[in-house]
């Protein structure tokens, strides 16, 4: 279907924003009139501009407060009205938004709402503009998309039909199957914001928090079904008010604002794409420094072995254990940030199919910079950069990539790690919904709840994606304090089937382990009763634990951190789920005293 965008929903000037619209590949835009009220160009000119950048103006918004007021008030609208329309005549747009009245003005009075709209339409059809009225959430006395309906159909003029917006219809909790009973070409137009299920105002609900669809908690798809059941053919046009939009780059929300309708358009049934190829694992992560030498020896202490190295002569080492795998990229220059986690290996069960999926949904896939030996390898760029190779290990039907590293040496000494349980990457503060968005829709990922973490000196938000199996997971969190000193720690998680065994030949071998303190045993032997001897050994290793409701375990211990890389080891006990959210708040702060610690020292 047609794809558009409302201004409003992206930073800049109106200019700006038609760029950025165009070179997403959408076909129109919905003009907010603050944005056209705030441009140097003429409607002419912003007509013109549309025009040559390929897209048209589906819609003018928004004509507010119009309906249901007394005969005085209601001769000042219509005068305000018809400058509009001569606005929208030289703009070259022929569909207004009328949204549902907020105003102390107006009567609970379907019929007098009814009559003055019609009166409108009437005016509106002599310059060929139509109208499409819209319930808002927090409307006066028509707030429901039904209500909103029957008025258009008690009003009953050609050039009077309905605008539907996903928000207003499942913030209020309205049943959207009621949609299919209204003639679909009554439905002048469709807007679509998702948002995250929060317990608020709707108004600021809507004016802060609506997100691109599959970004938030409502079921976009679900909807969009019933439109499509009712006969709407016009397009579907994102509306959304959101603050980080509003302050990140136009072009780069413009590219996520388009995968999330073509992954909607997929959810719904509308477009076939290639299928996602869920990744089944983590082949390898990639660590890079321009001196590797603390990495070594922590991956040493870890109970890694370097195994091989770059045939290709880069400067670069396979370290491993088991099945978790660890490259270590020697950069040149210097990183100002340290050691830093820069790819991941996705054990794809087919890789030229994963990039396929990738590029149908925007996502930039990454120019191969290869030797003519190397084996073939396909990456796409995370939202946060981060390169994710698609790739193979050691199976018959693929060439492996760790021909890249020579015939392995043996494994000597583990400490009992088995393979990655997990990565955790910072995201920038504004790429965290695009980033959830980019896991699920490219790489097939189930996001879990978004959760919000207390930390010393802010707030941490975090979200887990992950296959149906568990056996590959990555936690996208964001760390508070943005600005110049930002840091994004990143951290892999390795998995072990004996963490009290693991935490100690790690300590024995020389990994320093990240302290908690006393009071944090305390208060878990408070909650959980735990015997003593469990508890002295998680006190002696900076074990920290936690329990589900489903008395399923997770125990999991931190190393200190090297640059911006940490290593956690975890064990998961009976199927436990989760990431022990429970402990991240004890975890963060003793990573800060461990910082401030070093820093002293
Ligand atoms: O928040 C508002 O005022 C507003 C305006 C126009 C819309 O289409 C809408 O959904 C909300
Ligand atoms: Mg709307």
């Amino acid at each position: 279907m047609r794809k558009s965008i409302a201004t409003v929903s992206l930073s800049g000037s109106l200019s700006e924003k038609l760029s950025a619209v165009a070179a997403a590949g959408f076909d129109g835009v919905e003009i907010f009139e603050n944005d056209l009220l705030a441009s140097p160009l003429s409607p002419e000119e912003i007509q013109l501009r549309a025009t040559d950048l390929g897209l048209s103006i589906d819609l003018y918004q928004p004509f507010r407060d119009f309906e249901a007021v007394p005969d005085e008030v209601f001769a000042r609208n219509m005068r305000r009205a018809e400058r509009k329309f001569a606005v929208m005549e030289r703009l070259g747009a022929d569909l207004m938004l009328v949204c549902s009245s907020v105003s102390p003005d107006a009567a609970d009075d379907d019929a007098l709402a009814a009559r003055q709209l019609r009166a409108l339409a009437e005016r509106a059809a002599e310059h060929g503009i139509r109208l499409a009225y819209e319930a808002l959430a927090w409307g006066r006395h028509v707030n429901t998309y039904d209500h909103a309906w029957r008025i258009v159909e008690q009003a009953d003029h050609p050039a009077l039909g309905t605008c539907l917006d996903s928000f207003h219809i499942l913030s209020r909790g309205s049943d959207p199957k009621g949609i299919e009973d209204i003639p679909g070409e009554k439905i002048f137009f469709l807007q679509l914001a998702d948002a995250p299920k929060l317990a608020m105002d709707v108004l600021q609900w809507s004016r802060h928090y609506r997100c691109f669809p599959g970004q938030g908690g409502f079921d976009l798809a679900g909807m969009l079904g019933h439109v499509l059941r009712a006969g709407y053919t016009g397009p579907l046009s994102l509306e959304i008010f959101n603050d980080v939009f509003r302050q990140a780059d136009a072009g780069r929300t413009a590219i996520d604002a388009m995968r999330s309708l073509i992954a909607l358009e997929e959810a719904a049934g509308l477009s076939s794409l290639p299928a996602p190829v869920v990744p089944d694992g983590f082949a390898f992560a990639e660590l890079a420094a321009a001196d590797t030498e603390p990495l070594r020896s922590l991956l040493g202490s870890l109970g890694f072995v370097r195994t091989g190295r770059h045939t290709g002569g880069k400067p670069v080492e396979l370290w491993q254990q088991n099945e978790a795998r660890v490259l270590l990229n020697t950069v040149s220059g210097a990183r100002r940030e340290g050691p830093g986690l820069v790819a991941l290996g996705l054990e794809s069960p087919e890789p030229a199919a994963a990039v396929r999926r990738a590029e149908s949904l925007r996502a930039p896939v990454v120019p191969r910079r290869r030797a003519p030996g190397d084996v073939p390898l396909d990456a796409v760029a995370a939202p946060d950069d981060t390169e994710l190779f698609f790739c193979r290990t050691d199976r018959d039907d693929h060439p492996s990539w760790t021909a890249d590293f020579g015939t392995p040496a043996p494994q000597r000494g583990t400490a009992g790690i088995t393979r990655i349980d997990h990565v955790a990457l910072t995201q920038p503060w504004h790429h965290f919904d695009e980033a959830s968005l980019f896991y699920a829709s490219v790489l097939g990922l189930q996001p879990n709840e978004s959760l919000d973490l207390a930390d010393p000196y802010g707030l941490f938000r975090s979200r887990a994606v992950a296959n149906a199996t568990g056996s590959l997971r990555v936690a996208l969190n964001v760390a508070p304090v943005p600005g110049e000193q930002e840091v994004r720690p990143q951290h892999i998680a390795l998995a072990t089937d004996d963490l009290l065994a693991t935490a100690r030949r790690v300590r024995e071998a020389g990994a320093a382990l990240l302290p908690i303190p006393d009071n944090y045993y305390d208060d878990l032997d408070a909650r959980y009763g735990l015997d003593p001897e469990s508890l002295a050994a998680f006190r002696e290793l900076g074990v920290l634990y936690e329990r589900d409701t489903d008395g399923r375990e997770f125990l999991h211990c931190y190393t200190v951190t090297v640059g911006r890389v940490f290593f956690e080891l975890v064990e998961r006990r009976g199927g436990y789920q989760g990431y022990g959210a429970a402990n991240a708040t004890v975890r963060l702060a003793a990573q800060h005293t461990a910082d401030a610690g070093s820093r002293r020292s």
